[in-house]
């Protein structure tokens, strides 16, 4: 028999709740290489994301990767930190607390919701365990990628799997698969970039650019490649874009290994050379901008294009804090928790009230 962490007793009075897990990649707790170090030690040791046998990877790590990557991104860090912390840290955050706002507003305060990041902190082991003490029951995973991959979304729910292996008293669980074509995330993805375009003007053409990941992967029977075209089709007729006014491309190549193509910088310096004028670039696979939005794509993307003839460049910020994306972020929420969430009529019955029927229940609390 294994044993089981001690939990609290089982509370017979207590109201059964619904909690909502957000979860991110996770960043570093500062912009320098002691912080950057440990959080990367634990994400590229994670099997899902690098698929090399471990013994070998266990010395490229330690020998190729971990005494010299951090203290070249801990400047790239440092670059696009922002005064509360890591952009992607303080973008889900926000998203956390307007997704539970907006859920008590349309009469759903029963909803607890909670952000964890799958590498770094506050983990998704903590987080679980709050939620699981404030007599939530039943539990929606949203991980905060749109498209499905299992470099990014399969690890978040096997860590939840891991945690709740250490639970006798199981919350029901419910998980968001993928939403790369959820209609209210492409309409939040176009609402976005006409919002741009009317503030700042518009581009000649429109870089769609996406998280690469290894080409094996795909060969494998990973479908994050086709849920990135799928999403950039859709945001393009969203915007109503020929196919010659946009193009698909996959960023953030890491290692040797062939990755998705086209990778966006030969896409950049290849545009450069075309004499394309002005450039806009949109990252529907990030939901919140981060390092590799606002580094990759802002800064590193913008010398690239210049540097190749481009003429002008625009980085059109994620979806972060936009209205529309977190009316999309509730409606998707609502849609997962049906059957779940309470109304009037089924309040008492989710009550712990064992030894009571519903009417002696209903009377008892009169
Ligand atoms: C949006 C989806 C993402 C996929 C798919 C993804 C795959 C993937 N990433 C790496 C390696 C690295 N990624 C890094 C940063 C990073 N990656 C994502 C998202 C996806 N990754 C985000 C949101 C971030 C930014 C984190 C932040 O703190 O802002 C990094 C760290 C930075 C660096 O050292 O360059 C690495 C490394 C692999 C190997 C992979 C697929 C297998
Ligand atoms: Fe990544
Ligand atoms: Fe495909």
């Amino acid at each position: 028999m294994p044993t089981f962490l001690p939990e609290p007793p089982f509370r017979h009075d207590q109201a059964s709740r619904i909690g909502v897990l957000l979860v991110n990649l996770g960043t570093p707790a500062a912009p320098n290489p002691a912080a950057i170090r440990p959080y990367l030690r634990q994400f590229l040791s994670d099997p899902r994301v690098v698929e090399i046998p471990r013994a070998v990877w266990w010395v490229i790590l330690n020998t190729f990767i971990l005494p010299f990557r951090p203290k070249k991104t801990a400047a790239k860090y440092a670059s696009v930190w922002m005064s509360e912390g890591s952009p992607l840290k303080v973008w889900t955050i926000k998203q956390s607390k307007l997704l539970k706002g907006w859920l008590g507003e349309q009469g759903h305060s029963e909803v607890l919701v909670e952000y964890a990041m799958r590498y770094g902190q506050p983990s998704i082991a903590a987080q679980m365990d709050k939620l699981k003490a404030a007599g939530c029951e039943k539990l929606l995973i949203l991980p905060l990628y749109p498209q499905y991959s299992a470099s990014t979304s399969a690890t978040v729910i096997d860590e939840v799997g891991r945690v709740l292996a250490t639970y006798r008293n199981q919350p029901a669980i419910r998980t968001v698969r993928s939403f790369h074509d959820d209609e209210g995330y492409i309409k939040a993805l176009a609402g976005r970039v006409r919002e741009y375009w009317q503030t700042k003007g518009r581009g000649d053409h429109l870089l769609i650019s996406f998280h690469g990941v290894p080409r094996y992967t795909l060969d494998k029977g990973d479908p994050y490649h086709c849920y990135c075209r799928k999403t950039g089709r859709l945001l393009a007729e969203e915007l109503d874009l020929a196919e010659s006014e946009y193009t698909v491309a996959f960023q953030s190549r890491f290692g040797r290994a062939e990755w998705l193509q086209p990778y966006v910088t030969a896409t950049l310096k290849k545009l450069g050379k075309a004499a394309t004028g002005r450039l806009d670039v949109v990252c529907p696979g990030f939901v919140a901008d981060c390092l590799e939005t606002l580094e990759e794509i802002a800064i590193e993307g913008k010398q690239d294009y210049l540097q190749a003839g481009g003429k002008d460049y625009h980085f059109i910020p994620c979806l972060n804090d936009s209205p529309l994306w977190i009316d999309a972020l509730t409606a998707l929420t609502k849609k997962e928790l049906s059957g779940w969430l309470l109304t009037d009529n089924t309040a008492i019955d989710n009550t712990q009230q064992c030894t009571l029927s519903r009417a002696q229940a209903l009377g008892a609390q009169n």
